[in-house]
């Protein structure tokens, strides 16, 4: 079946809608419960094996010890258990995160192959596991907070030693932009605004946090921190300002 360019904007703006396909399909969420009595266990599928996506979010051989304590400190909020015993969504949910966004998105292989079959999310096109970003993120829905744990690999030199201020605010793009989209559905960044306090070490885990400011009609503005992971130092500090945008935007129609 042939579907104009608007067809299929307009198929995946009904994906959108719902908030959630952006980061909810493709490969089983570990460890995310379904409802009551139904917890999916942790499996991390043996990519490139198999034919699910692979979720880059899920811990590798190369995340450290830091950057694996912080992962089940988040995960482990993912759900809780109640007194009866019962499994229940807990305070934060670990977004997934794929190489290809839009084609995981509901309706968004058709936008994909429409837009370039061959594109890849610039954070997850580089294989080798630990060489440049790795990094998971997890949304706190009612502290409109987005938290990531971000472990910065060798290929992010910028500084001897340290990482790129052009990594930095690409990953500060990634997280605020994450969590516009997850507060306000399809939005595209119209301004970041970044102080750099502190260099950040090559091969060392900070934590990335996003904020909600405000929202005011289209435009969502987040503030951000990179500290290090106990939080005694601030290694940099960003504003950010993201506006809705329908998806026939991206398409011109
Ligand atoms: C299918 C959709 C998918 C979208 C996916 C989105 C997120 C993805 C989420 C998860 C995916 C996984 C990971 C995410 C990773 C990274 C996220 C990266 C996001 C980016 O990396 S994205 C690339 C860089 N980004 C651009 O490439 C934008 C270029 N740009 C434009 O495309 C336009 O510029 C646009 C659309 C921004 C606005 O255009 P427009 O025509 O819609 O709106 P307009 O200009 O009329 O402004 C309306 C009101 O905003 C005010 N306003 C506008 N710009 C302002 C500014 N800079 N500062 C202060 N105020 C501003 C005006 O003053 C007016 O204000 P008022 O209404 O009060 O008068």
């Amino acid at each position: 079946m042939i579907r104009s360019g608007a067809q299929m904007a307009r198929r995946l703006s009904a994906g959108f809608l719902s908030r959630g396909p952006l980061f909810s399909a493709g490969a089983p969420a570990a460890g995310v419960p379904l409802g009551p009595g139904t917890v999916r266990t942790m499996v991390a599928l043996p990519w490139p094996f198999s034919s699910q996506p692979r979720d880059f979010s899920l811990p590798n051989s190369s995340w450290g010890s830091e950057m694996m304590r912080l992962y089940e400190h988040y995960n482990s909020q993912c759900e809780v258990v109640t007194e009866a015993g019962e499994r229940q969504r807990g305070p934060w949910r670990r977004l997934p995160s794929y190489n290809r966004s839009l084609k995981y998105a509901t309706g968004g292989v058709y936008l994909s192959k429409l837009i370039q079959s061959k594109a890849r999310l610039f954070t997850r096109n580089i294989r080798a596991p630990g060489a440049a970003f790795e990094y998971v993120v997890f949304v706190n829905k009612e502290e409109q907070r987005c938290v990531c744990v971000f472990q910065a690999g060798h290929l992010l030199e910028g500084p001897p030693g340290h990482v790129h201020g052009g990594a930095i605010a690409t990953m500060i793009d990634a997280v605020t932009g994450t969590h516009a989209a997850y507060l306000s559905g399809p939005v595209m960044t119209a301004n970041l605004n970044i102080n750099y306090r502190s260099p950040i070490p090559l091969g060392s885990t900070v934590l990335i946090e996003s904020c909600l400011d405000k929202n005011e009609g289209r435009k969502t503005f987040l503030s951000c921190k990179v500290t290090s992971t106990d939080g005694s130092k601030l290694h940099t500090e960003a504003t950010g300002l993201f506006l809705s945008i329908t998806v026939g935007k991206l398409l011109g129609v």
